[in-house]
Order: structure tokens, then sequence, then C-alpha cells
């Protein structure tokens, strides 16, 4: 593995879940491979999970690792090629990546959409700069429209809670829902975007996305998958419910008020065939999900977080066995 950037990174995904649960069962057991080596972490934008979980990914690899809150820690970065920098930017971006990728030997990456132009934020224009600039392999922290390291733990998650076992004979169907939910602010397409590539390709999952009509994702990656409209149709007999926002993909950027309540609720998952609800998490409670769904036997969000140690670590040890 060289980036880690999207599925299409990922030569055989149960290839890469059989390595992640065996790395999880023995999460020491490779120290040496990140021994003399150093992870970098830049953010240009907030994180707990995916910052405190990358640190101890590396950590369990024996790895170094330095995190660098781009504008906060740093100088602010100049994006723009060309500009005269006489105004408030004190470092170009081809500077400042040049100098982090050489103090490192994977670094890893979260640039945020803009949610204003979509092309801009459709062609990855942040994210491909830094790794055309950086000098050693990328590892997407979430981008614009993505978020792998997330969906490679949900995948464990799912995996793990449906009995699936590595090397053996896995012949179910699981039944997983992901649902729009309300939420306050205009959120990103990245976390469903990539939920829906990776779970529309795994051969032993039925995937269906619901939303209110009109707040489809983007067909690139929901190819494969059932669209519904209906919320508590779709939830039916749900093995898995992963619920998240985003904002709207064909009205870019804009957000959504449906008339009816899109939270998930006691009463809805009731629908479901006992089934485990999901979310990347940080979640607005009562908003998104009642307390009484993620309070309950239902949730597994801590376990679906856990795992974000292990979908990492799995992808550090990957890209540095090459190195
Ligand atoms: C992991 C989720 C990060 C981000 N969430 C917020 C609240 O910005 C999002 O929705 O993409
Ligand atoms: N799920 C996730 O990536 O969380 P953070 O944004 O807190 O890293």
């Amino acid at each position: 593995m060289q980036n880690f950037i999207s599925f299409n990174d990922v030569k055989d995904y149960t290839q890469l879940l059989n390595t992640a649960l065996e790395i999880k069962a023995n999460p020491f057991g490779q120290q040496d491979l990140g021994k003399n080596k150093t992870i970098g972490l830049l953010f240009f934008n907030p994180s707990l999970r995916t910052r405190l979980s990358s640190v101890k990914a590396a950590y369990n690899l024996g790895a170094n690792c330095w995190v660098l809150n781009a504008g906060a820690d740093s100088w602010t970065l100049e994006m723009a090629d060309g500009t005269v920098m006489n105004g408030d930017t004190q470092e170009h971006i081809k500077e400042a990546i040049g100098v982090m990728s050489a103090y490192c030997d994977i670094l890893g990456v979260r640039t945020f959409p803009k949610l204003e132009e979509r092309d801009e934020d459709y062609n990855e224009l942040m994210f491909n700069k830094v790794r055309e600039l950086s000098s050693v392999p990328v590892v997407s922290l979430e981008s614009a429209t993505l978020h792998p390291l997330q969906s490679f733990a949900d995948l464990i998650t799912v995996a793990e809670y449906s009995g699936y076992k590595p090397h053996q004979n896995f012949d179910k169907k699981i039944k997983v829902v992901m649902t729009w939910a309300p939420h306050p602010r205009r959120l990103p397409q990245a976390v469903p975007n990539s939920f829906a590539q990776w779970f529309s390709k795994v051969d032993w999952v039925d995937l269906t996305i619901v939303q209110p009509k009109g707040n489809e994702l983007n067909p690139d990656f929901t190819e494969g998958a059932k669209i519904e409209f209906d919320q508590e149709k779709a939830f039916e007999g749900a093995d898995i419910v992963y619920a998240k926002n985003w904002s709207s993909y064909k009205n870019y950027g804009q957000t959504l008020t449906p008339e009816v309540d899109w939270q998930v609720t006691l009463d809805k998952m009731k629908l479901t065939n006992n089934g485990k609800f999901m979310h990347c998490l940080p979640v607005r409670r009562n908003v998104v999900v009642s307390d009484d769904v993620l309070d309950s036997e239902h949730s597994i969000v801590i376990p679906e977080a856990t795992n974000r140690i292990y979908s990492t670590q799995t992808v550090f040890h990957e890209i540095l066995k090459n190195l």
C-alpha cells in the first residue's frame, strides 16, 4: 500500500479486514515495524478520534508521532500559487509540506471541504496539493469527500457484530442501513460518501441509503446501494443502522429541514432486527439520535470508535512494511 486515500487504495478488502482483526488481537506484536519511523499528523480542522487513535496506532507499532494543527500551531499558510506574500500569510504550503514530509515517514492529513464550490471540493484540490508536495506516503484523516479510516473501522465493527471470523466461510447477508439525520450545521458528505463507497462493495452486506428526497449523495459513491426515501420502511429488518448528517450534494452545501423528524429514536430502532446503532462521532444527542438509543444495548458507537485504533494501525502497518 502506497497512500490511503480511498477504498480504491485497497487491493483486497477481505485480506485487509483479516489483517486488522489479527492486529487487534495482538496490537503490540509488530513493534519492530515502527522502530526509528515517524508518523506526522497534519490537521487543518478539529478532531478527537482521528487525532488520538492515530497517535495510539503509531505508538502501538513502535513508531514516533508528531501532530500539527495548521495555522494554530504553525505559521499562517498560503495555499495559492503565485501569490505575492506581503499579506497575512507567512509560509507557503509548498515549503510547509516539503519540510513536514522531511520530518516523517508517513504524513496523515485532514482537510475538510469549504462546501462552497462543489468542483473545488470534489476535485480534492487541497488534499491533492498536499499529496503532490509530500515526499512520503499520505494517509487521509478525512478529506473533502472521503473518510477511509472511519469506513475501514466501520467495516471492522460491522464484521465483529455480524459473527464474521477471518478465513471462515461467511454466507450471511447483513442488512446495513445508512440514514440521513438532522444537524444544526451543514456537514461534509465525506463520511457518508466513504461509508457508501466501502459498504456497497462488501459482498456480505446489503446496503440501503435512506434520506429525504433531493438529498441523495453523489452517485459515484452510492452505485450498488438501494436508495430509499422512507426512513421507517428502510429500518424494517435492519441489522445495522448507521446515522449521519450530510449537507446537500445537489444544492451543494445547503442544509435540509424536512417536515418530518428524521432523528433516530427507540421506536424506529424497534422496527429493526434488534439492530445495532452506529455513528462516527461526534454526535449531537437528541438531534441526530435520542439519548435512549445511544444509552441502550442498540448502541455500539464506543466499540466503533475503539476500532479507529485498529483501522489506522493496519493502514500504517501496510504502508510501513513497504518502506
Ligand atoms: C468525523 C466527522 C467529522 C465532521 N463532523 C463535524 C461535526 O464536522 C463530518 O461530519 O464530516
Ligand atoms: N469520527 C471521527 O473522525 O472523529 P473526529 O472528527 O473526532 O476525529
